[in-house]
């Protein structure tokens, strides 16, 4: 770990709000490793096979003995878990708590990588719809390749900004403002981050939480929840930036239950409107990095946005399918009846068709960068599966299966040619520990490794 000073203004403020005996456990904590975690893909089954122990508010999370190589992990690009610091895992156990709708469409604000989106997706099954949204183009790229991988099925990328979302005011069950902070609590992991810490930058911060949540705090529907997070320690990201919400909107404060053991520090924000509260994760008491979290209720009076029903669906590059090709596309990709397919090019993908109305309402207003399932083509009758079906949880029924070792399947990934004897000709989706990682195609004179280029790993031993 290099030995990067913590700034002094940091120190200082620290220092007098946690006391010199607690603050030098604090800052001793932050200069330690800290402990890798993982959380599993509960529909990609997986069996643990790293040595560890649970995370207490999660019952997906895992903290891992030591940091293995994830990218020479097959299970890892199968989308089998998401490598996750723990206190960030504790959305599970706030959403298990509110016993959030699960039919619900939940929207993510600022969602790249995909940590939290991954999780929302997860609790959401295959029942609900989820808005992954992220700003940054980069951002939202990497953002779109975790949720492809992750594979449910249920979420649509978008990349726009806070302000492109105001059309789509009272249209949320569930809103997470996961919001670009300062950065404090992440010192230890990225010890980088100290140099850029100044009080300005804390300012400048909870300047623009302050204009993201005068936006986020509106897209609430009338008894949906708002989830406001951050990865710093400071009163004015966290408890003020409640307090700025509870002046703006019409929301009730949630408190989540906690356990002792979990030494998870409730912090009781006194406003005008009442007590609200918020939860701190400090690493001197917590094995996960800084984290701060509050959970609002918006009033039962407040507005409840319905999509609006059109005609045709209109769109600049994503098309509707014609009745007629529903019928077949089910069939050859073997989905389930509850199927609305679009277009794209060539290419189809699947939507639930609970949430056609929903989606179609949302690419009104929104850039999206990925919806749903990506399948693939048919051309002259024969489907040329897309990387995105084979990551998915959808079933692939018809293709034939071609389970490989840690070391084939890293050759795979690598985008290395395959040799395999005696392999039938056609497409074979390529599996390790039975989890899905990509196709192969056997022309009979060559296989064809299909994993896309800009995925492939680089890394050898
Ligand atoms: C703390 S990170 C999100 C981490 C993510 N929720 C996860 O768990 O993997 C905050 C994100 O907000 C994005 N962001 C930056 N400026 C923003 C803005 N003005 N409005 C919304 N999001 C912004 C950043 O690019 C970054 O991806």
């Amino acid at each position: 770990m290099p030995n990067i000073n913590l700034p002094e203004g940091f120190v200082q403020r620290m220092q007098s709000e946690l006391g010199d005996q607690e603050f030098l456990k604090f800052q001793k904590a932050i200069d330690q490793d800290s402990k890798s975690a993982i959380r599993l893909n509960p529909f990609k089954k997986l069996e643990m096979q790293f040595s560890g122990s649970r995370v207490d508010w999660s019952s997906l999370g895992w903290f891992l003995d030591e940091r293995p190589s994830f990218t020479l992990d097959p299970a890892f690009h199968a989308g089998a878990y998401y490598v996750q610091e723990a206190s960030s895992m504790f959305l599970d156990h706030i959403l298990n708590t509110l016993e959030a709708d699960k039919e619900g469409v939940f929207l993510d604000l600022s969602a790249a990588p995909g940590g939290k989106s991954t999780l929302m997706s997860s609790y959401l099954g295959d029942s609900g719809l989820l808005i992954a949204n992220e700003v940054i183009k980069s951002r939202a790229t990497t953002l779109k390749e975790n949720i492809i991988k992750w594979g449910i099925g249920n979420t649509i990328v978008t990349q726009n900004d806070p302000d492109h979302f105001e059309p789509l005011e009272g249209f949320f069950d569930v809103v997470l403002v996961d919001a670009p902070c300062s950065g404090e609590g992440m010192f230890r992991k990225d010890p980088q981050a100290r140099n850029e810490w100044s009080q300005d930058h804390v300012n400048i911060c909870a300047a623009r939480q302050e204009r993201i949540m005068d936006k986020a705090g509106a897209l609430v529907k009338a008894g949906g929840y708002l989830i406001y997070s951050t990865c710093t320690f400071n009163n004015q990201e966290n408890e003020e930036m409640v307090r700025f919400i509870a002046s703006e909107f019409s929301y009730q404060p949630v408190k989540i239950p906690l356990k002792k053991e979990w030494q998870i520090v409730e912090s009781v924000i006194s406003t005008e409107e009442g007590e609200f509260f918020g939860y701190r994760f400090y690493p001197h008491l917590v094995d996960g990095e800084g984290f701060f979290v509050s959970v609002m209720k918006r009033a039962e009076d407040a507005f409840i946005h319905e999509p609006k029903r059109t005609k045709d669906f209109k769109h600049p590059y994503i098309k509707s399918c014609p009745k007629q090709d529903l019928e077949s596309v089910i069939e050859k990709f073997s989905l389930p009846q509850n199927t609305a397919l679009y277009s794209i090019n060539n290419s189809y993908f699947y939507v639930n068709a609970d949430f056609k109305l929903h989606f179609e309402y949302i690419t009104r207003f929104l850039n999206i960068r990925y919806f749903g399932v990506e399948l693939g083509q048919v051309n002259n009758g024969q489907v040329i599966p897309s990387h995105e079906w084979a990551l998915s949880v959808l079933p692939k029924s018809g293709f034939a299966l071609l389970e490989l070792d840690r070391e084939a399947a890293l050759y795979f990934l690598r985008k290395e040619d395959l040799h395999v004897p005696d392999l039938a000709e056609g497409w074979h989706l390529v599996t390790y520990q039975d989890l899905p990682l990509g196709w192969i195609k056997n022309l009979g004179n060559r296989l064809n490794n299909y994993y896309p280029k800009e995925w492939r790993i680089r890394m050898k031993k």
